[in-house]
């Protein structure tokens, strides 16, 4: 692997790959050679620094990594999450086919259709109203409680598909902050308001914390017995939700094998579903379906996910850029960067290969991100001019679902368009003193100027552009997403699917807390913190 990256850096080098204007100034056809399509999902990477050679190369370090082997034992039940002896299946959870998908040699799609099946019936008895609460009114609110993985998919989801929303008001509370609870509570009522407690370990202590919050916000209006009216339950554990005392029927599975950060498709994404209908959800699987069918079967070259995964790693390992920007030309996908940072860097955040041995090169990049334009009044300044390279990867529908406000949406391309383009062209120190000259400016005070109006271009970007964020469309793009970390997970060599990094301030906050609650002392801990909690507690009322 590591003589594949030098060759991408010589090869870099020699062929002078970075040079992205010029490339497009030799080439005409570029466009047409790099990029690929699958149904209307285009992917435009002629804007990064790859040319034929380069990517011949990529083609070889997918084969010299072995990416095609590892993606058959995933979609095939190998436990390849081997520190938890785990399988990785969430494609399963989406297995339209309905193919038997087969874990220590039982054929799980059964228990996925079966739970499917209950979320729709529980989903359309709460969005029909024939689901009541307690004193007989139906729910005009649902409150998942969950964080992580148990949150961001579903937020983030029901964000994207907010035209297909006709069920119940979504809230989604997941910070420890009470401020979360506190001001979500505020909004609804407790006698028309569904619970929903999500979480793969029902350990959790935010979640937990603030179900015990919500479960008195019910039961202080209302009274114990009403309590099973207004909750329902989303979990791995089924044992500890029955100890929670959440009715058997009220509560949907899912398994081991369901990565927390790959978990919207699975009962984790029962808000969702009671927000959009079953049937949509039916379409945004049916989506990601697609996307796995063709990560499956399309050769490299024309593998949406493997080229993602491919030069994200050669940005990453053969050109050094340390992180990304996910910039999502749609307001409906304003969280999708914030969920992309727990699917890529919870996965990809490591420094240990499978081996064991140090990670060589580098991991997962920073992943970061907010809906354009908005960000083109932000940050955009330091991704034109900045002295770090970051690749952006622009997303834009060519329909919204506001036709009458068509000239609005023109706008928004025109503007991702621009973005794109003003990162590979930029703007030479002539140019920029033309454009002084042209207005009247002096010889003097424009050769003054006009090096703080120069772009460097030749800064890479990929843009996607399909027809509308459909369920489906929207489902395809999440499992583009995911695909594309596995191929990267498996070029960096690390296990992508577990989550020991966030293990140690777990346990440390466990032991902190009787010392912020002045029960213990902090001696022992480190100075800093020993201060710390001394003038927390000289401030606390
Ligand atoms: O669903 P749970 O078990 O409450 O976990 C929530 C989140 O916490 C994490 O374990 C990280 O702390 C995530 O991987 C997971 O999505």
């Amino acid at each position: 692997m590591q003589a594949i990256v030098e060759k991408l850096k010589s090869t870099a080098a020699a062929t002078k790959a970075t040079d992205i204007r010029a490339a497009f100034a030799s080439d005409p056809q570029r466009f047409e050679k790099f990029s690929v399509s699958a149904e209307d999902l285009t992917m435009d990477f002629s804007k990064t620094a790859v040319n034929a050679e380069i990517l011949a190369l990529l083609v070889e370090l997918a084969e010299a990594g072995g990416v095609a082997e590892k993606r058959e034992d995933m979609f095939s039940g190998v436990a390849i999450n081997f520190t938890e002896n785990r399988a990785v299946l969430h494609t399963a959870l989406r297995n339209r086919t309905n193919n038997p998908v087969l874990v220590d040699g039982k054929d799980v799609m059964p228990d996925v259709n079966a739970v499917l099946a209950a979320m729709g019936k529980f989903a359309e008895g709460i969005r029909s109203g024939s689901l009541k609460g307690a004193t007989g009114k139906a729910i005009t609110d649902v409150v998942n409680i969950g964080i992580g993985g148990s949150d961001l998919g579903p937020v983030m989801a029901t964000l994207a598909l907010a035209p297909y929303h006709d069920g119940p008001r979504a809230h989604f509370v997941s910070n420890i902050d009470g401020a979360h609870i506190a001001d979500t509570l505020k909004l609804v009522e407790p006698e028309t308001t569904l619970f929903i407690v999500a979480s793969k370990t029902f350990t959790t202590i935010e979640t937990m914390t603030n179900a015990q919050t919500a479960r008195r916000f019910v039961a202080d209006a209302l009274g114990d017995d009403a309590v099973q009216h207004h909750f329902c339950a989303v979990s791995t554990a089924l044992d500890k939700v029955a100890a929670f005392g959440i009715d058997q029927d009220r509560v949907f599975g899912f398994w081991d094998w369901v990565g927390g950060r790959y978990s919207i498709w699975s009962a984790i994404g029962l808000p969702l579903m009671i927000a959009i209908g079953p049937e949509n959800f039916g379409h945004f699987l049916d989506g990601a379906h697609a996307m796995d069918t063709h990560f499956r079967t399309a050769p490299t070259e024309k593998n949406l996910p493997m080229l993602l995964g491919l030069i994200g790693y050669y940005h990453r390992n053969a050109l050094g850029y340390p992180t990304r920007a996910i910039l999502p030309y749609d307001q409906r996908l304003s969280r999708f960067p914030a969920y992309l940072q727990q699917l890529d860097m919870e996965s990809n955040g490591k420094g240990v290969t499978i081996d064991g041995t140090p990670v060589e090169g580098q991991s997962g990049p920073v992943v970061w991100g907010e809906p354009g334009t908005n960000g083109q009044h932000a940050f955009y300044q330091l991704i034109h001019q900045g002295t770090s390279i970051i690749p952006a990867e622009f997303m834009i529908a060519a329909n919204s679902f506001e036709p009458e406000l068509r000239h609005q949406h023109d706008l928004l391309i025109a503007n991702v368009l621009a973005q794109s383009e003003a990162l590979m062209k930029g703007r030479t120190f002539e140019e920029a003193k033309k454009q002084l000259t042209d207005k009247g400016m002096d010889d003097r005070q424009a050769d003054f100027i006009a090096p703080h109006r120069v772009f460097t271009g030749n800064r890479p970007s990929i843009t996607f552009v399909y027809d509308k964020l459909t369920p489906f469309a929207f489902g395809r793009l999440v499992a583009l997403y995911e695909h594309r970390v596995f191929v990267e997970g498996v070029l960096f060599r690390i296990n992508s699917f577990d989550q020991w990094g966030v293990e140690l301030g777990k346990e440390l906050a466990t032991g902190l807390l009787p010392v912020v609650e002045g029960k213990e002392s902090a001696a022992g801990h480190d100075s800093s913190t020993q201060g710390l909690v001394k003038t927390l507690a000289g401030l606390k009322k």
